[in-house]
């Protein structure tokens, strides 16, 4: 890679960065943070390259999901265990649905900075720097608290460790098995409709293995039906952390503190520190592609993030609003299939349908959501490219973020349980309703 080294983004103007005031300090976290382990192995990263070619080829789809901001406080086993058990449910029934393999991935172990859209928030006439993620400063309003403060930056790649271990053992350790696929169900959905359709989902595997097993079929040596693979992936917005987390392997660099990093729609102007950085590595990259995005920013983009033209390197993370995907994404997709560049489309229903409700809360519209994705689909159709996969902000509790959906939340519902740190987040039921929509428009597309 010409020119680029882990610190080359320093020469490029950087957006969204925190200011520490104590330098010193700084540079005693990250020096502490090089010495550290990586979080993940160049090796998985290599896999992720692979299974995303065969997405990339029409041969899968790309499920990747979880918090908007992940939070010291929310953090626990439980609730780890409980996004797990969703985006599981979920994959399987995209499996099932569509007959094809799902690539798991979540927004977890490292989702920590957010760009906001103003750099301060005031209350009650009082201003103060904006919360900008928990690696980053404090959610509590006080001019101490959201002082941006390296030693948090520590405690984020410490949380991510341990994530990411409970995230190993429970995808390889016996709980992903699809024997086990009953064990996934979550208290949250029991009462509704979704949980008698997932109910008759599982039967069915249920007696197509008892089948294979009764015809001799050794289920216990394959290991796909044994457990799955978890990816992880974040933003790579923070790049004080990402820069010490790059790792030299056989002479190449990879982004160790995940599997796979993105660059946000507020970062990814031409000539970027963010782009700048993941130009240099060989993790797969993500960028978000927003409603202003053109045909050119998307052509520069591909020639940039990926020149030898890889297939599974580029994710193009679209999050348009259900406007601008029927009326310009169909456009997009044609240019860039037209110039023969290979990109992984992913659609993120969450972001352009963003919206404040009458009580102050952010929310968004789960049939908004609905739309924007049932719009991507109709947008490859149109253009004869493939729809790859679906990007979500979804937790596996029961909260009260988004409106609509199988408990119908209404606005005046919100505050009952509204804990996102930033973003309004799908709860379980929500998400596994996204996921059977999205089951039933991947198998309509698979089938023709
Ligand atoms: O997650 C995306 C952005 O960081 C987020 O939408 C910004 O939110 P804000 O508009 O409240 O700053
Ligand atoms: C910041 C995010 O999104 P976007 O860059 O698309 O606004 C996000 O994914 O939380
Ligand atoms: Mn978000």
């Amino acid at each position: 890679m010409s020119n680029w080294n882990p610190s080359s983004w320093r020469q490029h103007t950087a957006l969204h960065q925190p200011v520490y005031p104590d330098q010193d300090a700084l540079a005693d976290v990250t020096a502490q943070l090089k010495q550290s382990p990586p979080l993940v192995f160049a090796e998985e990263v290599r896999s992720l390259r692979d299974d995303l070619g065969r997405v990339e080829r029409g041969e899968g789809f790309l499920l990747q999901g979880g918090d908007c901001a992940e939070s010291f406080a929310e953090f626990s086993e439980q609730n780890l265990r409980d996004t797990v058990k969703v985006i599981l449910q979920m994959a399987v029934t995209l499996t099932y649905a569509g007959s094809c393999p799902v690539v798991k991935m979540g927004r977890v172990a490292g989702q920590f900075a957010k760009p906001r859209s103003s750099p301060v928030e005031t209350r009650d006439g009082v201003s103060l720097p904006s919360y900008l993620g928990d690696s980053i400063n404090g959610i509590d309003f006080t001019s101490a608290s959201r002082t941006p403060d390296p030693q948090r930056m520590l405690r984020a790649y410490q949380q991510s460790v341990t994530s990411i271990n409970l995230l190993r053992a429970m995808a390889t350790g016996g709980f992903a098995s699809l024997q086990n696929i009953r064990a996934w169900n979550l208290e949250s959905v029991q009462a509704t409709p979704l949980a008698q359709r997932y109910g008759a989902m599982t039967d069915q595997i249920h007696q197509a293995l008892d089948f294979m097993h009764a015809c001799g079929v050794p289920l216990e040596a394959f290991s796909s039906l044994q457990g799955t693979a978890l990816y992880i992936s974040h933003e790579a917005l923070l790049l004080e952390f990402e820069e010490v987390m790059a790792r030299e392997v056989d002479g190449c660099w990879y982004d160790l503190s995940g599997h796979c990093l993105w660059v946000g729609e507020r970062t990814r102007q031409p000539g970027s520190a963010h782009l700048e950085f993941i130009r240099g590595v060989e993790n797969p990259v993500g960028v978000k592609i927003g409603p202003t995005a053109s045909v050119d920013d998307c052509l520069n983009l591909c020639q940039q993030l990926n020149p030898d033209n890889q297939s599974g390197k580029l994710l193009f993370i679209c999050r348009m609003g259900v406007e601008q995907t029927q009326q310009v994404l169909p456009q997009l997709l044609g240019s860039v299939k037209q110039a023969g560049h290979k990109v992984v489309w992913v659609c993120d229903p969450m972001h352009g349908n963003t919206e404040t409700a009458s009580s102050g809360y952010k929310t968004r519209n789960f049939d908004r959501i609905m739309a924007e994705l049932e719009a991507f689909f109709a947008a490859h159709r149109e253009a004869g490219t493939y729809p790859g996969g679906l990007h979500l902000e979804m937790t596996g509790r029961y909260v009260t973020e988004c409106t609509g959906g199988a408990y119908a939340i209404r606005e005046e519902d919100l505050h009952h349980c509204y804990e996102t740190q930033c973003d309004p987040r799908l709860n379980a039921g929500q998400a596994l309703e996204i996921a059977y929509r999205a089951a039933d428009e991947l198998r309509r597309f698979r089938q023709r």
